[in-house]
């Protein structure tokens, strides 16, 4: 497994960035982090008043604080935030390393319910504190099964003032890796509760240019298994119409539009100074002044596809206004029925600056001279600027004072101790605005505002009894992933093409699909007609996804090589082959689980006991003698193959489980085991019995071997993406270290491997 790449941009048009010494905090002295065009090129936009631009500096300079959120659809969400609070809070106040007092962790004052923390030790600290070590073991594992969300403080933002509700179509156009859009799926699934997952009627796209990067997307969104998610790898600037079938006897397809799009665009990164120091050496001003030109057309695409109603949030973490307000400024002046939201009031206690409406962009990397004017920069080199791809939008306009910027947020390093960031909210007008774009609503069908698409006529699900999946009507023509800026573009193979498996839904009568929900036990109101498959044929090879309505309609009305469909709906059966004592059968994956459970007969879930959970927890694949005797009848009663447990709260020698637990487990000839992922076991045993799961022999001989660390110990798959054969993307994995970061985004341990 590769090293990962650390950015100083945000998918900016860097390219990979080298993975030398100089992106190590730890190597880089004070002293060194300067950049005299930087200082130059920030006075000049006066960036912040003169009295605060020495705080301004000193906070760029020093390191940045671990953020973290817990994710707050779970209903687990009150329970481990108490437990921050009432244990690790406590046990790390007053700990001291190398005679130095460290500070505990603390909330965030303008995160809702106080979900998201803060804190500031040094790496090592981590490493070596006990205490600290130990409550790192717990923000990994909590992270790993997606209770936590480690996230840098400003990059929470954006999903807060997009507002999203479960019923809301939304777009999230430049989303990899994928923070803001675990915390956009929490929003979708806000109505979950503590064990099962709701199906949303709405939707989440997540989108990005960069193939790879989409399946990062993909392995973090799994943390937040949603049948209502579906990723498309696309230049978001030429984001093709998805099509919705007919509705009320119209002949031609409609367009889906949106009610919230998030464009948290690539940007030149320099908000994140703090933690992608290198940025220090190279920073120009032309990194913004290369960007604007995609920024813009990338906003001005939402304001196409945004619904009469709907909302958009732009968002960079840059403090360049060449990449923030001239960007908004620029896409009000085409879209005139746009205007910037008033959102002063909305989490009050976030400090933040008020957007700019005067900046001087220059084209002159050693940042001599900056223009107040397009004008004035014409007339100081005619020739020189005509080299440029300095456009007159890179300025202000002189309609500036009419645009309301300054409801733009500025947030700065020296406020509230974060990075650097900038948030804009755009909606239509109250009155003109939003009637007209209703009317044009209305008219809009596919066929006058989308790329054409052969017509295929597919038969509904609920009268076949044949699987039913779209043929790709035509190639993708390259033009449609190109993009600037660095992952922009970038596709599976680097050449356009699309390796994608088909999406196939099955017939509900299909034997395989009806040998499943009855040895599992669904009820009839499990929604088998909205499951797929991603072959051609329709065959139940491996996994069976589930989808809701929404997605179910988009994909049986698109080509999905058109929409370049990388991932829909969440998997929830896989294959089980059972060894010699049993034949294969289809289990209910862990993540599929919350999703699975409303539709599983509740006299089929078998109860346990806290005892029977810590022998299941702490040892690997138990012999069902080996369980309490009690207990023995109940396992001797059970077939082979696939159960679900459920642990009720309860005690045992000084551990407590304060909520329902429900498991799948597998019972095999003579032991059962418990069906999730080595990390998910071992946050289950932290977080309730306050140790790690001992290893397994093979865990032990892995190591005396110094072999490489299999992460899925239990006979589970890895949770890239829904392609049917998982071993496409080997070869693409790459693991992150703990401490790594794209942008404002920081990625714990991501393992992404084909097993
Ligand atoms: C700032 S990062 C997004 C961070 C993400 N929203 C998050 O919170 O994790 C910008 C992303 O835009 C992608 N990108 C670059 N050019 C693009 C384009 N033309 N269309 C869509 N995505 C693009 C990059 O690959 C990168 O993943």
């Amino acid at each position: 497994m590769g090293r990962g790449r650390k950015r100083g941009g945000r998918g900016g048009g860097r390219g990979k960035q080298p993975k030398s010494d100089e992106y190590r905090t730890d190597l880089i002295e004070k002293a060194d982090m300067k950049n005299e065009r930087f200082f130059a090129y920030y006075k000049a936009q006066k960036i912040v008043p003169d009295d605060e631009w020495m705080d301004f500096l000193e906070a760029l300079r020093s390191p940045l604080p671990t953020t973290f959120r817990v994710a707050g659809s779970r209903q687990i969400a009150k329970s481990l935030n108490e437990t921050i609070k009432d244990v690790h809070v406590p046990s790390l106040s007053n700990v001291t390393f190398e005679d130095q007092t460290l500070p505990p962790p603390v909330q965030l004052p303008w995160y809702p319910d106080g979900l998201a923390w803060q804190f500031n030790v040094p790496k090592k600290v981590l490493r070596k504190s006990p205490e600290f070590k130990k409550f790192h073991s717990f923000l990994v594992f909590e992270t790993e099964v997606g209770n936590i969300s480690r996230q840098e403080a400003v990059s929470m933002l954006p999903p807060l003032f997009l507002d999203v509700e479960p019923h809301h179509i939304v777009m999230d156009m430049c989303a990899a890796p994928g923070s803001k859009t675990a915390q956009l799926l929490e929003a979708l699934h806000a109505q979950d509760t503590l064990t099962s997952s709701s199906i949303p009627s709405g939707l989440l796209v997540a989108n990005d240019s960069d193939y790879k990067r989409t399946h990062l997307l993909i392995h973090q969104s799994a943390r937040l298994p949603s049948p209502a998610f579906m990723v498309t790898n696309l230049d978001a600037s030429n984001y093709p119409s998805i099509r919705l079938p007919a509705s009320n006897g119209a002949s031609k397809k409609e367009q889906l539009l949106f009610d919230r799009i998030l464009c948290d665009v690539p940007c030149s990164g320099d908000g994140t100074l703090r933690k992608n120091i290198g940025i220090w050496k190279h920073w120009s001003p032309n990194d913004g002044n290369g960007l604007h030109g995609l920024q813009l057309r990338i906003l001005q695409r939402a304001m196409k596809m945004l619904k009469a109603d709907g909302r958009i949030v732009y968002s960079t973490c840059s403090i360049n206004p060449v990449e923030n307000e001239a960007v908004i400024a620029a896409a009000l002046q085409s879209n005139p029925e746009f205007c910037l939201v008033d959102v002063s009031s909305n989490l009050p206690e976030l400090q933040r600056r008020p957007g700019m409406s005067s900046w001087r962009p220059t084209a002159d990397k050693s940042v001599s001279s900056t223009y107040e004017t397009y004008e004035a920069f014409l007339a100081a080199d005619p020739q020189g600027a005509a080299s440029t791809k300095l456009t007159p939008g890179h300025w202000p306009p002189s309609n500036v004072d009419e645009l309301n910027l300054e409801r733009c947020m500025r947030i700065y390093p020296h406020l509230q101790d974060s990075g650097g960031f900038f948030v804009g909210v755009l909606e239509r007008k109250p009155s003109v605005g939003k009637a007209s774009a209703q009317v044009r609503e209305k008219k809009r069908t596919a066929d006058n505002e989308a790329p054409s698409e052969t017509e295929t006529k597919k038969p509904r699900l609920e009268d076949s009894s044949t699987p039913v999946h779209v043929e790709p009507t035509s190639g993708v023509k390259e033009s449609s992933v190109s993009g600037e800026g660095g992952g922009g573009g970038t596709t599976g193979t680097g050449n356009g093409s699309f390796k994608e498996m088909p999406y196939t839904f099955l017939s509900p009568r299909d034997p395989t699909l009806l040998s499943c929900i009855s040895r599992l036990r669904l009820t009839d109101e499990f929604p088998s007609t909205n499951v797929l498959v991603r072959n051609p044929e329709g065959d139940v090879v491996r996994s069976m996804y589930l989808t809701n309505d929404l997605i179910k309609d988009i994909i049986l009305a698109n080509d999905f090589t058109k929409i370049r469909l990388t991932a829909a709906g969440t998997k929830v059966f896989t294959k089980q082959e059972g060894g010699k004592a049993i034949e294969a059968q289809y289990r209910i994956l862990g993540e599929g689980l919350p999703v699975v459970l409303p539709y599983l007969d509740p006299s089929s879930i078998v109860t346990g006991n806290m005892s029977v959970l810590k022998h299941l927890v702490m040892s690997h694949y138990p012999l069902c003698t080996s369980f309490e005797e009690s207990f023995q009848p109940l396992l001797d009663s059970l077939e082979l193959g696939c159960h679900v447990f459920r642990f009720p709260p309860g005690e045992l020698d000084g551990a407590s489980l304060t909520h329902d637990l429900l498991v799948p487990i597998w019972k095999s000839g003579v032991s059962v085991a418990l069906m999730v992922d080595k990390k998910a076991k071992n946050a289950l045993s932290l977080r309730v019995f306050g140790k790690e799961v001992p290893p397994s022999v093979r865990d032990k001989k892995a190591e005396q071997d110094g072999s490489e660390v299999v992460i899925v110990e239990e006979p589970t798959e890895s949770v890239i993406g829904n392609a049917e054969t998982e071993a496409e993307v080997e070869g693409e994995g790459e693991e992150m270290a703990l401490d790594e970061t794209i942008g404002d985004t920081e990625i714990e341990r991501v393992v992404v491997q084909a097993l």
